[in-house]
């Protein structure tokens, strides 16, 4: 292996390019360490996220690359550091994402509780903010209706802690039944308040569980604080499409960029083979249509609902079923788009 030092190695890396970023990992300071020990080499990449969906595809191809320059033995260490926009949106949270949907029943909910839960599970810091304050379905999705939220001695609030995540709905503050009856400027004082004056404490991602529809909560949080982008919830039919089209509009009317369509309820698996039942593609369809991803599509299936009836989210009560596995797949999707969209967009800290 003669010739081989850390120069060469950093030299070789020159050539592995990050496959969204489309820049190599040198240049995007993705190189953390890089060690040669006699024949032994050791790299450390820091990843934009620990929820990458293009870890495997980054080793293989550094690898590849050391090879070409005579590294025999090598061992690929992999770290993520969530990369954050200069102002933070909120003290400690690097990113807000609002999961929203044109029309209610779509899953919305069960899917901004399924992310949440999947990036957890890659290792990101993950708060889940139940915005959806008429009514709120987080507290049945992680089974802590019978808990009340209490204040720290600074009088935040403290959110609940629930399979890696942290979360505050409505529904732990007030009985059930009584926040409907609130109106709009009641309405924007609360998510002020659940948004600044919350213990959230250091956080990669705050998941915002929006409201159905377009309407006074959507526009508050986009005045309430730097929004990185908003998720839209479709299921195939027609019409869910024509209001998930209406929920684009609202994102771009409040100025927050759009990451990407989700679809569920997509298709339903009997005997191995995926049945359509409400027919294919909308939302691949409508992501292209809006210049936007499409983040992945999720299968209709028994368990999804009894996991959130349970109040066990299925990424963690089913995790190997195949809808575990596409809203694990979604969650990493989101998490590379929202890398995309800061590194295009924001100067980076
Ligand atoms: N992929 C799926 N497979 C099976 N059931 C699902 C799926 N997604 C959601 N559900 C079920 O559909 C119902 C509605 O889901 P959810 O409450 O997440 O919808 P929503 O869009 O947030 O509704 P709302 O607008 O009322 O808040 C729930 O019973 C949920 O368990």
């Amino acid at each position: 292996m003669s010739g081989v030092n850390e120069a060469s190695v950093l030299e070789a890396l020159k050539t592995v390019n990050d496959p969204e970023l489309h820049k190599d990992l040198v240049s995007l300071g993705m190189v953390e360490k890089v060690t040669v020990e006699g024949e032994k080499v050791g790299v450390k990449i820091n990843l934009t996220t620990p929820a990458c969906p293009l870890k495997g595809q980054i080793e293989a191809d550094v690898r590849a690359a050391l090879a070409r320059i005579g590294v025999k033995e090598l061992e690929v260490h992999f770290g993520a550091t969530v990369r954050a926009p200069q102002n933070l949106p909120l003290p400690g949270i690097k990113h807000v994402v609002a999961v929203a949907s044109g029309k209610g029943g779509v899953g919305k909910s069960t899917v901004a509780a399924n992310l949440a839960v999947a990036l957890a599970q890659e290792g990101a810091s993950v708060g889940l903010l139940d915005a959806d304050i008429y009514g709120p379905s987080q507290a049945q999705m992680f089974g802590t209706q019978a808990e009340k939220l209490r204040a720290d001695e600074q009088k935040r609030i403290v959110p609940l802690e629930r399979y890696g995540i942290k979360l505050v709905t409505i529904a732990n503050i007030v009985p059930a039944g009584q926040a409907m009856v609130w109106r709009g400027p009641i309405l924007h004082g609360t998510l002020k308040q659940f948004l600044h004056e919350v213990a959230w404490g250091d956080l990669d991602y705050l998941i915002v569980d929006m409201p159905p529809g377009t309407g006074d909560v959507q526009l508050s949080l986009a005045q309430l604080t730097k929004v990185s982008g908003g998720v839209i919830v479709t299921t195939p039919q027609d019409v869910a499409r024509i209001d998930a089209e209406r929920a684009v509009d609202m994102f771009k009317r409040v100025q927050v960029p759009l990451l990407g369509i989700v679809e569920n309820m997509s298709y339903f698996e009997q005997g191995g083979q995926r049945v359509h039942i409400f027919g294919q593609g909308g939302g691949r369809r409508m992501a292209e249509a809006y210049k936007t991803a499409f983040l992945g599509e999720i299968p209709i299936a028994v368990a999804v609902r009894e996991a959130g009836d349970a109040g066990v989210p299925v990424v963690l009560s089913a995790p190997n079923s195949p809808e575990a596995q596409a809203l694990r797949q979604t969650a990493r999707a989101l998490a590379a788009q929202l890398s995309v969209q800061s590194y295009m967009l924001l100067p980076m800290a």
